[in-house]
């Protein structure tokens, strides 16, 4: 790796998550959208190498073409967190990206979730998971989910989460070529915005739908046509406000094979659904 990361930097996972549903239940005054959905990470994802410094300087080693220093999500992680702890260390933070940007598989914030989490400990602060959650919300409203850990029945914008037990899967994730605009989506005037919201004790393979899918699909075709090639094989959606879709398998074998036959040029990924994030140890 480039930069002044030693060799025996540690690296820590920053999973991938799939919206096994997505509704959109309502709108809040300030416009944003009122959510029900239920994560699930995955175990694929990105890979974060983090030391502490001490001088005090956070730095980005590979920084991503296109995204600013200040506004990469790592590193907004890292100086909230010391803002807020007034800690005078700082990190090196390399990145590993694997994970396609603007996917619906919430690369950046599983990225941010990841430095808090590791942060926390390299600086010896000790918070707690709750005000780890907190933090993350003002970077993003997928960031609480990563940092509480579990797959996860969420609700308000994805802040109010609530542990759920879900069967072992393995998925196929298609990646359309194309990048979708998160608010661009949430602001269609095609949206609808009024799913009943429902109670959710048990959640059963298939429940629910995606609400942001059909207004995706309109716009992009293509997200519709992967949709509309891994539907031959299985319960296809879109996770997130997309372009990625999945559809879920009961076993690696089966996803493997529906993988193997998809056309030249539709490019993506097998993995198997995790019950826990791999840093769930790391806060109290
Ligand atoms: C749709 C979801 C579902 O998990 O995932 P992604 O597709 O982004 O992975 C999330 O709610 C996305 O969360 P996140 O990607 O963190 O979005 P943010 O940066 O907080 O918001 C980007 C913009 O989308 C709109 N937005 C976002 C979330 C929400 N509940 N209502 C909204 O209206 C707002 O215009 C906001 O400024
Ligand atoms: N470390 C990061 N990784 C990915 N995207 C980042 C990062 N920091 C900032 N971003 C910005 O966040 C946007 C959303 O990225 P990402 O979280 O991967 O997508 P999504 O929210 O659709 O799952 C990107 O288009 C990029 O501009």
């Amino acid at each position: 790796m480039a930069g002044t990361l030693t060799l025996e930097a540690p690296a820590y996972a920053a999973p991938a998550k799939l919206n096994l549903f997505l509704h959109v239940v309502g709108r809040r005054a300030d416009g944003y959208h009122l959510l029900q959905t239920v994560f699930r990470f995955l175990d694929f994802g990105d890979i974060l190498h983090i030391e502490s410094r001490p001088d005090g300087r956070i730095r980005l080693c590979q920084p991503i073409p296109g995204v600013p220093e200040e506004k990469d999500l790592c590193h907004r992680a890292a100086s909230l967190l010391k803002a807020r702890t007034g800690c005078r260390l700082g990190a090196e933070i390399g990145l590993d990206k694997r994970l396609p940007m603007g996917g619906g598989l919430g690369g950046g914030s599983s990225d941010a979730a990841t430095v808090l989490l590791a942060l926390n400990r390299l600086w010896g602060l000790d918070l707690p998971r709750a005000e780890l959650q907190a933090l993350g919300l003002e970077l993003g409203a997928d960031v609480p989910v990563f940092v509480f850990g579990r797959s996860a029945f969420a609700e308000g914008v994805g802040e109010r989460l609530q542990a759920v037990a879900l069967a072992p899967a393995s998925y196929v994730v298609l990646v359309p070529p194309v990048h979708v605009s998160t608010p661009a989506i949430f602001a269609s005037p095609a949206l609808t915005r009024n799913t009943p919201a429902v109670k959710m004790r048990v959640f059963s393979e298939g429940f629910g739908h995606n609400d942001l899918e059909p207004v995706v699909c309109d716009l992009y075709p293509q997200v519709a046509e992967h949709l509309a090639w891994l539907r031959q094989f299985g319960d296809a959606r879109m996770t997130g406000s997309g372009a990625c879709v999945f559809a879920a398998f009961p076993d690696r074998a089966t996803a493997e094979r529906v993988f193997a036959a998809r056309p030249d040029g539709m490019n993506g990924f097998v993995a198997d659904g995790l019950d826990t994030h791999p840093l769930l140890g790391w806060a109290a």
